[in-house]
Order: structure tokens, then sequence, then C-alpha cells
């Protein structure tokens, strides 16, 4: 009979590389268990390397075959699941510039020190490639997981259009929606603890199979002055207010027009319109953009206007201000 005191002492005998402690006294290990004579150990690896965790294994070993009755140890390793938000962008209807608000909001992010990557889930009309300057990559895998691509903005990142050629066509059914989404979001991300997910536009099985298998932290609706006055956004604030996925707000694009010669803003929807339906939806409003040639311009060019000079920068930066805000409330104040 091997005593479960000898055993727990054997494991204890072996330092936990971070604390300094036992493997039992520091919470690595639960006491091993015996079946006939193999001591089994459940070791939680959080925090440690490769190297690190194959050294502590080794030494598991060796000190419980140490103990008296034991012929045999297995050591099963696992990791806290780090804890990644997803935020999706959507919007009621294609060409309100949802892709571009994602791409932007993701560099803007970054340059406010965020560690965020970019999903691109709009998986019948990819066009993150393209925004993000890197079309014709192909990530790499890692096991079954694959390796997002990386980019000059600091945003790793992983769209549809990276495992196709380009310009073919990509049919694909509900399920194999579903899987092709999952495939990018359990990637390895590695350091990345925010991802921003660029929605198709619409209500259809990418939108469901984010919300119920995936479970975005939260949900940002992009709309047009137009697509407000027509209401088609609300199709989109309704699919997330019927989960249980908050709608964090709404961002007006193509808000207004900037004359490329004297730089003077016209209104031809009507200028507020936004706030005014954000409040109307009882939403809180995370800013407007304006329609300028030179936003579509470094957008077709692969050069986020995020991650440009102050002007074209500063709006997405206001927006991911926001969006750190909501993520990250200042605590409570106690009086
Ligand atoms: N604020 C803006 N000013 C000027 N052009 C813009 C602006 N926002 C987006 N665009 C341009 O509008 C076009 C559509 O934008 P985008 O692809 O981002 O829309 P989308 O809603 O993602 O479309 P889809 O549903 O087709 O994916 C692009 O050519 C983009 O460069």
């Amino acid at each position: 009979m091997t005593s479960n005191d000898a055993l727990a002492a054997a494991l204890d005998s072996v330092a936990d590389p971070i604390s300094g402690k036992g493997l039992v006294a520091s919470g690595r290990a639960a006491p091993p268990r015996m079946a006939e004579a193999t001591a089994s150990v459940i070791l939680d690896v959080t925090g440690l390397s490769t190297a690190a965790r194959e050294a502590l294994e080794g030494a598991i070993k060796a000190a419980l075959l140490t103990v008296p009755g034991v012929s045999a140890v297995r050591v099963a390793m696992t990791a806290e699941k780090k804890a990644r938000r997803l935020i999706a962008v959507g919007s009621g209807k294609g060409g309100v510039g949802k892709s571009t608000v994602s791409a932007n909001l993701a560099v803007a992010l970054k340059r406010l020190g965020a560690k965020v990557g970019l999903i691109d889930a709009d998986i019948y009309g990819p066009s993150q490639a393209r925004l993000m300057a890197t079309e014709g990559m192909r990530p790499e895998a890692e096991g079954q997981k694959m390796i997002p691509v990386p980019t000059s903005f600091g945003v790793p990142m992983l769209s549809m259009a990276h495992l196709v050629k380009p310009g073919q066509a990509i049919a694909w059914r509900g399920p194999m929606a579903g899987n092709a989404l999952g495939q990018l979001v359990d990637a390895h991300w590695g350091e990345v603890d925010t991802l921003i997910v660029d929605l198709p536009p619409g209500t259809g099985d990418i939108q469901l199979s984010l919300i119920q298998k995936h479970k975005p932290k939260g949900a940002i609706i992009v709309s047009t002055p137009q697509d407000l006055a027509l209401i088609d956004a609300t199709r989109a604030i309704d699919l997330f207010n019927q989960s249980t996925v908050p709608i964090i707000g709404l961002v007006e694009n193509m808000a207004g027009y900037e004359c490329p010669h004297c730089h003077a803003i016209s209104d031809p929807f009507g200028a507020g319109g936004g706030e005014a339906a954000a409040a109307a939806m009882g939403l809180p409003f995370l800013g407007r953009i304006p329609l300028e040639i030179a936003i579509r311009k470094a957008s077709d060019a692969g050069t986020p206007p995020a991650a440009g000079g102050e002007a074209h920068a500063q709006p997405f930066l206001d927006i991911a201000g926001h969006l750190l805000g909501w993520l990250n409330p200042a605590p409570a104040q106690r009086f």
C-alpha cells in the first residue's frame, strides 16, 4: 500500500518554479491519485514556458517514482484558458463602412496600448486583408490551429481572405461558415486579449454562430445617417438585444462630407442624426466619422487612417477610448 501522505509529500518536495513553494502547497497540483501502481498528477501549468513545463514534469516523475509501490507516473497538464474578449462590429446592411471602422478601431486601440487582434468574419466578402495590407499572406499553422498574420500596425489578424485565392468566390453554407468562424476565433492569438470581429452585414448564420458559440463581450453597431433614417440599423440592434450580448454603442459613419478643397463640412443627411437616433434607441453614441475621400484612399491603399496623423486618426482614437472605458470602467467612487 502506498500512503497518500507519502505521495503528497513527494510531490510537495518539488518546487513551483514561480512561487518557490512545494507544488501542493502552492496550489499548482492536487495530491496525486493512485490507480494500481500508477500515480496521476493534475498540474496547472498557467504562466509556465514549455521548457519549464517539461522540466517540472521530469522532476515530478522522478520524485514520485521514489515512493514505494509507484511504478509509473502520469502528469496531466491544464492551463487556465486566457479570457479573451470579443467585440463584435455589426451593421444592418452592407457598405456602411463596418470593415473600415473595425480595422481602424483595432489600430486605434493598439495605439492606446491595448493587446488587440482583428478577425474578418465577413466571410462572404472579406476586405480586411486589403485594409490592413496583408493580401496574399498565408497564416501558418501550429498543430490544428492557425497563427494570425502580423500587420505593420501591431495588430495581428485573420481573415478568410488569407485562406482563399484573391477574387475567389466563397460559397459557405451555414455550418461550414460557423466552423470557419471557429477556426478564426480559436487561433493562436498569444498575448491578444481583445479581438475586434468584423461581422458580415445583416443577421445571418455567422452572427448567430458568434453569439451562441463565442459569446462576445459586447457589440458595436455601425450605420450611416441615411441608414439610421431608414432604420436598417435596428435589425442588427434587435439581434443583439434578443441575445445576452450588450450593445456598447452606435458609430455613425460617413456623417457629414468634408470638402477636400476648403475642408468645410456639409451634412447632406442632416447633422446630429446619429446621436439623436442612438438616444431614441437608448444606446450610447460612440462617435461620428466624416465622409472623407482621404479615408477611402488610405483604406484602399492599406494604410488605415487611424495609424496616421492626428486629423484623420482622431475620430477613431475617440471611439477606441470610449470602448476602453466600457471595457475597463473606473472603479465606482466611494463616499
Ligand atoms: N468615412 C468614410 N469616408 C469615405 N469613404 C469611406 C468611409 N467609410 C467607408 N468608406 C468607403 O466605403 C466603402 C465601403 O466601406 P466598408 O467596406 O468599410 O463597408 P462595409 O460596411 O464593411 O461593407 P461590406 O458590407 O460590403 O463589407 C469602402 O470603399 C470604404 O473605403
